[in-house]
């Protein structure tokens, strides 16, 4: 991609938008309507004094392809943020990544030969970004990225191109890593901010001509990092669980049993004190609020990998004693994933739905968030609250684990706590 400098920036911003002008007032997204707060004066421009602004979507990411398989598995097992191998991580990791490559290759192919995460995250942030460009004209343009963990494009590759950008240069603009994990764990969104940590202070102070454009340290970083009840985001889950009640006969409706499913943890990273268990069953009571509280529920947990102890109970045993106990209408909920992937796609679908449940017509499932416009509102309004704040990161962020021993925890927190120091002097990149 061609070079953008902040000179380019800075021509766009002088130039008015032939579409400034028909800014109009968006329309307010159902879950704020008749908040007046939401729609932004009509006068606005598009390229705003505080802009270019980088919105970065965080997430695991997952192959594409099956080709892909290996690596996404050998970058998961190398994480020790999220398995932790000791000094034999480099050694062990690469081992276990090799020895499930081939089942979970297989699992890929029959859900279509990869992972649509990459779609999904790059169409999420291009639609979002448009939204944001009118809902928050001063910090225009807003420029999607996606960093993904495991998976292109890699968090080093992301961080390459913003400096290609001309992020980086002159001031330095603004960047803000947005996690694509509605609930924070420090197994999922905690690993993606010290890898992107990890990025900045290897490029800081590399300038151009070197191996990477511009100055990475010069650009204020800022996070949303967590996200579990957001009326949008609420909102969106409950109208889809409406459209699936919507499909039981009227006389069963009120019986569907609802369970939501998120990816379990360890217990060692529970008892570590990850905030994530709490923060799932924050989303889960919101909804269920949403929903008038009007059906039973539970909140299961699914994808166990290993011998050692996971947070039960477990989604595939909660459906097969519920089915013995005569329970045959459920629908399932991935609660803690925006976008299908092989959780959604091959376990439920195949393995809980299609093989625990007998393929039973009253177990069904909710389609994934995907690129839901209810959803995407959701994004775009949390990015223009936070843009707002000029805050850095919510002060939740701040306090680690209990039982957090991690050196790269605490440089992380640290660094991105001090961000709202140069959020408040300043952002300009011209
Ligand atoms: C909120 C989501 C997730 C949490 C929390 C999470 C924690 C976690 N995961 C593992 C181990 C593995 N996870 C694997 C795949 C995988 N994990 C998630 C989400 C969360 N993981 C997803 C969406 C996926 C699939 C990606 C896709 O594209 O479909 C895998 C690899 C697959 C396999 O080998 O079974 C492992 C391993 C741990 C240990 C952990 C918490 C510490
Ligand atoms: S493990 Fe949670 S803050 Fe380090
Ligand atoms: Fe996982």
């Amino acid at each position: 991609m061609a070079m953008r400098t902040p000179i380019a920036f800075a021509a766009r911003r002088a130039t008015p938008s032939s579409s400034a002008a028909s800014f109009l007032v968006p329309c307010a997204p159902r879950w704020r309507r008749g908040n007046a707060t939401v729609a932004p004066p009509a006068t606005q421009s598009a390229a705003g004094s505080k802009g270019p602004t980088a919105i970065v979507f965080m997430n695991m990411g997952g192959p594409s392809t099956t080709d892909e398989v290996h690596s996404f598995l050998s970058n998961l097992f190398s994480d020790a943020d999220l398995i932790p191998l000791g000094r034999f991580q480099n050694y062990i990791g690469p081992l276990l990544a090799k020895r499930r490559t081939p089942k979970i290759q297989k699992q890929y192919a029959d859900i279509g030969g990869g992972s649509p995460i990459r779609k999904w995250s790059e169409h999420q942030a291009a639609e979002m970004c448009k939204i944001l460009d009118k809902t928050s004209p001063e910090t225009a343009p807003h420029k999607p990225y996606v960093a993904f963990r495991y998976a292109n494009p890699l968090t080093e590759d992301m961080y390459k191109q913003l400096l290609a950008d001309g992020f980086g240069q002159g001031k330095g603009g603004r960047a803000v890593a947005f996690t694509q994990y509605p609930q924070y764990s420090c197994s999922t969104t905690g690993s993606s901010l010290n890898e992107l940590w990890k990025w900045r202070a290897r490029f800081e102070g590399a300038k151009a001509g070197q191996s990477v454009d511009g100055d990475a340290g010069n650009i204020k970083w800022s996070v949303i990092d967590r996200w579990p009840t957001h009326a949008g985001l609420v909102e969106a889950f409950a109208q889809n669980i409406e459209k699936t009640l919507a499909t039981y006969p009227p006389e069963r409706r009120d019986d569907v049993i609802l369970l939501y499913s998120a990816h379990s943890l360890p217990m060692s990273v529970v008892n570590r004190g990850d905030p994530y268990p709490a923060e799932v069953a924050a989303t889960v009571h919101a909804v269920n609020q949403r929903l008038g509280m009007k059906h039973k529920y539970r909140l299961v947990w699914q994808s166990q990998v290993g011998p050692q102890p996971w947070l039960g109970a477990q989604t595939s045993d909660t459906v097969k004693n519920f089915m013995k106990k005569g329970n045959t209408d459920m629908i399932l909920i991935p609660i803690a994933f925006t976008s299908d992937h092989i959780e959604t796609l091959y376990e439920l679908d195949k393995e809980v739905i299609g093989e625990d449940a007998e393929g039973h017509e009253g177990v069904k499932r909710v389609e994934s968030l995907n690129g839901n416009p209810v959803f995407i509102e959701a994004l775009a309004d949390l990015a223009k609250s936070h843009l707002d704040s000029g805050v850095a990161c919510s002060k939740q962020m701040t306090l680690r684990c209990p039982g957090c021993v991690s050196e790269r925890c605490r440089a992380q927190k640290e660094f991105f706590a001090a961000q709202t120091e140069s959020l408040a002097a300043g952002v300009q990149n011209a």
